[in-house]
C-alpha cells in the first residue's frame, strides 16, 4: 500500500476541502484507491506555515481558524508563509497547490509549481494561471523532471472535462465546444433571476466560496477567458494567449435585461466557445448570449457549468456538473492524484 507525502501551498477553501477529504475518508481510499495521504506540510500567505514530516492531524488543519499567523498556534508552526522551504525541503512527494488564481502573469502559483517540479515533486493544482499562461514550459519541466503536473480542477472544478476529452475523446475529431464555465457568474445570473441585485448576488457566491479573491474576474469574464485558452490548447492543439480570445462579461446586463429575457423565454449565459477554422486556425470568445430556453446550455443554472465538444465522430457531446465549490474542487485534486498513483505505482 502508497502512501503519499503531500505538502498544501494555500490554505484557502480549496485546499482545506483537500484537507478535510483527507481526514474523512483516509482509511478507506487505502482499500479502494490503493493509497493514502499523509499531509508533511502547509503554507498559506494569510496564515504562515507548518511542516511535519511524520504527518499532521488532518483533522485539527480543517478546525484551525481562518486568523491571520494561525499556524503559530499549532506546536511547530509559524505566522510566516516559508512556501520555498515546504514545497522544496518538507520531504513531500507531491504539492497542492492552491493559491489565488493571478490571471495577468499567473505568479507567484507558477514560480512555486516549478520549484517542485525542478525539485522532482509531482504538483496537482487547481489554479487556471500557471496553465493557461505557462502551460507549455511547466508540462516541459515536469516531463524533463520524470513528475507530473496535472490540473484537472483548473476547469469545471470537479467535474472531469479536461480528462475526459483528452483521454475518453481521443480520436472523436474535437472541432470546437461552447460552455458554461464559470460557476460565479452563472450563479449570479440565476439569483438575479431570483430577484437578488447583482451584489448582493456576488457577495453569496463569495460567501459559498464559489467567487475569486477578486471577483471582478469572475464577472468581466476573465476567469473563463483563461478556461478557454485552457481548453483550446490542451484539445484544439492551439497555441492561444489571453490576448487572442476576445472578453467580455455579464457586469451590464440589468434587472431590466433578465426579466425581459425570462418574459421572452430566454435566459442570459455566459459563454466562452472556441472552435477551428478551415485553415486549422483556432478562435476563441467569451460573451454574454441570450439563449432561448431550449437551447441545451439555458437550463443550467446555479453555480453548475456545461460544456459541449462538437467532434466530428459523436457530434456533440455534452458534460454537466459542478463548476465550482471548494469540496467539488477538491475533488478534482483528488482525481489528479489518483491519475498520478495509476500512472506511477506500476
Ligand atoms: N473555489 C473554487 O470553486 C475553485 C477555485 N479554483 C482555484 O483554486 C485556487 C484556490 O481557490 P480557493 O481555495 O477557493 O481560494 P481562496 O482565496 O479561498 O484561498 C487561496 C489561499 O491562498 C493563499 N495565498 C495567496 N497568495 C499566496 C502566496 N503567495 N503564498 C501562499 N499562500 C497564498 C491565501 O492566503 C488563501 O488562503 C484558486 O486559484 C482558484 O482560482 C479552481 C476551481 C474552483
Ligand atoms: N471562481 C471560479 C472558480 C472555479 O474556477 C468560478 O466561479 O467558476
Amino acid at each position: 500500500m502508497t502512501e503519499y507525502k503531500i505538502a498544501l501551498v494555500g490554505f484557502g477553501g480549496v485546499n482545506r476541502g483537500l484537507a478535510q477529504l483527507i481526514a474523512e475518508r483516509n482509511a478507506e481510499w487505502k482499500a479502494t484507491l490503493g493509497f493514502s495521504l499523509k499531509i508533511v506540510g502547509v503554507t498559506d500567505l494569510f496564515l504562515g506555515s507548518i511542516v511535519a514530516r511524520e504527518g499532521l492531524d488532518a483533522r485539527q488543519l480543517v478546525a484551525l481558524p481562518g486568523e491571520q499567523g494561525a499556524f503559530a498556534q499549532l506546536p511547530g508552526g509559524t505566522a510566516e508563509a516559508f512556501n520555498e522551504t515546504i514545497i522544496k525541503h518538507s520531504g513531500a512527494d507531491m504539492i497542492s497547490e492552491a493559491t489565488f488564481t493571478n490571471p495577468v502573469d499567473g505568479e507567484p502559483a507558477t514560480t512555486f509549481c516549478r520549484w517542485a517540479l525542478e525539485s522532482g515533486i509531482h504538483v496537482v493544482t487547481t489554479n487556471k494561471g500557471p496553465i493557461a499562461l505557462h502551460g507549455a514550459e511547466l508540462k516541459d519541466v515536469a516531463r524533463r523532471n520524470g513528475v507530473a503536473f496535472e490540473y484537472e480542477g483548473s476547469v469545471m472544478s470537479g467535474t472531469p472535462v479536461i480528462r475526459l476529452a483528452s483521454q475518453a475523446l481521443a480520436g472523436a475529431d474535437i472541432q470546437g465546444f461552447e460552455g458554461i464555465l464559470n460557476g460565479t457568474s452563472n450563479y449570479v445570473l440565476t439569483r438575479m433571476k431570483d430577484g437578488l441585485t447583482f451584489n448582493d448576488a456576488v457577495a453569496q457566491a463569495q460567501q459559498l466560496g464559489y467567487a475569486e479573491a477578486d471577483p471582478t474576474a469572475d464577472v468581466e469574464g476573465y476567469d473563463v477567458r483563461l478556461k478557454v485558452v485552457i481548453l483550446a490548447n490542451e484539445l484544439l492543439n492551439a497555441r492561444l494567449t489571453v490576448s487572442d480570445v476576445a472578453c467580455s462579461g455579464i457586469s451590464s446586463i440589468s434587472p431590466k435585461d433578465i426579466a425581459q429575457a425570462t418574459a421572452s423565454g430566454a435566459s442570459w449565459k455566459l459563454i466562452g466557445s472556441a472552435h477551428r477554422e478551415a485553415d486549422g486556425s483556432v478562435r476563441a470568445n467569451v460573451e454574454a448570449r441570450l439563449l432561448p430556453n431550449e437551447h441545451p446550455l439555458a437550463s443550467v443554472s446555479g453555480a453548475l457549468n456545461a460544456v459541449s465538444f462538437n467532434t466530428g465522430l459523436l457530434g456533440a457531446v455534452t458534460v454537466c456538473g459542478p463548476g465550482a465549490g471548494r469540496i467539488e474542487t477538491a475533488f478534482a485534486l483528488l482525481s489528479d492524484i489518483i491519475a498520478i498513483h495509476n500512472r506511477y505505482s506500476k
